[in-house]
């Protein structure tokens, strides 16, 4: 896995985050020195799909980056279902296509690849949505309304699963629990050049919410059910469930 060292040098201009080539070719390394529990999640929506995904039906793994969590449903869907990858990074997308041919050709569900904005997919009859920490890069006026068809594209006892970097209004805990993430990342052996600069470039780039407005936002759009199931500092991952009818 090739490191991550892309902010390690100064930058005279720290330009605004993309999932280019750059960060495309170290993306393991990155996310998961950058995000404390991404292991765990990707661990947890792997047994999400034993449960939830149902034959015959879509699953969709929105802002699917090189497909880590795609990889892991595909161990546990029906092979009737399938699976559809979505990302409008090029360089994430040409990549996860690599990886696909090169898997062996073993009894697994098909995978689609759709390179394009997540906002103008058509999904329907999905047991099983995934927004690994995708939607915190969707402009907040966009983000009722991608869950909303999140929410009718769901069959009745289906689940979406949403993780996301959040913040807190009570200055202390926003303090401590970023201090405490920046821990995480200096003994993941990031330097405090590689932090800085990174920082500048997710400004106004990766958008946190709280927990509260996450979960009020689910309810709103129609999820009956929607909870945090997982927390490290200040990453969340939450669960919303369509009822069964
Ligand atoms: C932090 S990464 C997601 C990580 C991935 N889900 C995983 O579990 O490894 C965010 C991804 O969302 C994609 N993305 C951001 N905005 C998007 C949009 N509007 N439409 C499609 N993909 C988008 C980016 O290209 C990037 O690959
Ligand atoms: O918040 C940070 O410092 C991060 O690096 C987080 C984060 C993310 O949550 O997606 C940002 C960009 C990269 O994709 C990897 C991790």
């Amino acid at each position: 896995m090739s490191r991550d060292n892309i902010f390690a040098l100064r930058h005279d201009k720290v330009g605004q985050f993309r999932f280019d080539d750059e960060v495309a070719q170290v993306f393991p390394d990155m996310i998961s020195r950058s995000v404390p529990g991404y292991a765990s999640i990707l661990s947890v929506i792997e047994q999400l799909a034993a449960r939830y995904v149902t034959a015959g039906s879509n699953v969709y793994d929105l802002g699917c980056s090189l497909g880590a969590a795609t990889f892991l449903m595909r161990q546990q869907a029906p092979r009737d279902a399938v699976i559809h990858a979505v990302d409008n990074s090029a360089a994430m997308m040409t990549r996860l296509q690599q990886r696909l041919s090169e898997e062996p050709a073993e009894q697994r569900c098909p995978v689609q690849l759709h390179q394009c904005d997540i906002r103008d997919l058509p999904m329907q009859n999905a047991s099983l949505i995934v927004l690994n920490f995708t939607l915190q890069f969707i402009p907040e006026q966009d983000r009722s309304q991608l869950l909303k068809a999140c929410y009718q594209a769901m069959q009745p006892g289906a689940a979406l699963v949403l993780s996301e970097k959040v913040c807190y209004q009570d200055p202390a805990q926003q303090h401590h629990l970023t201090e405490l993430h920046l821990d995480f990342k200096r003994a993941c052996g990031y330097s405090e050049m590689e932090i800085s600069q990174k920082r500048t470039s997710l400004e106004n780039t990766l958008i946190p919410e709280s927990i509260e407005t996450h979960c009020g936002r689910l309810r709103d759009v129609g999820f009956a059910s929607a909870f945090p199931w997982f927390q490290c500092f200040n990453f969340v991952s939450m669960l919303a469930l369509k009822p069964d009818e």
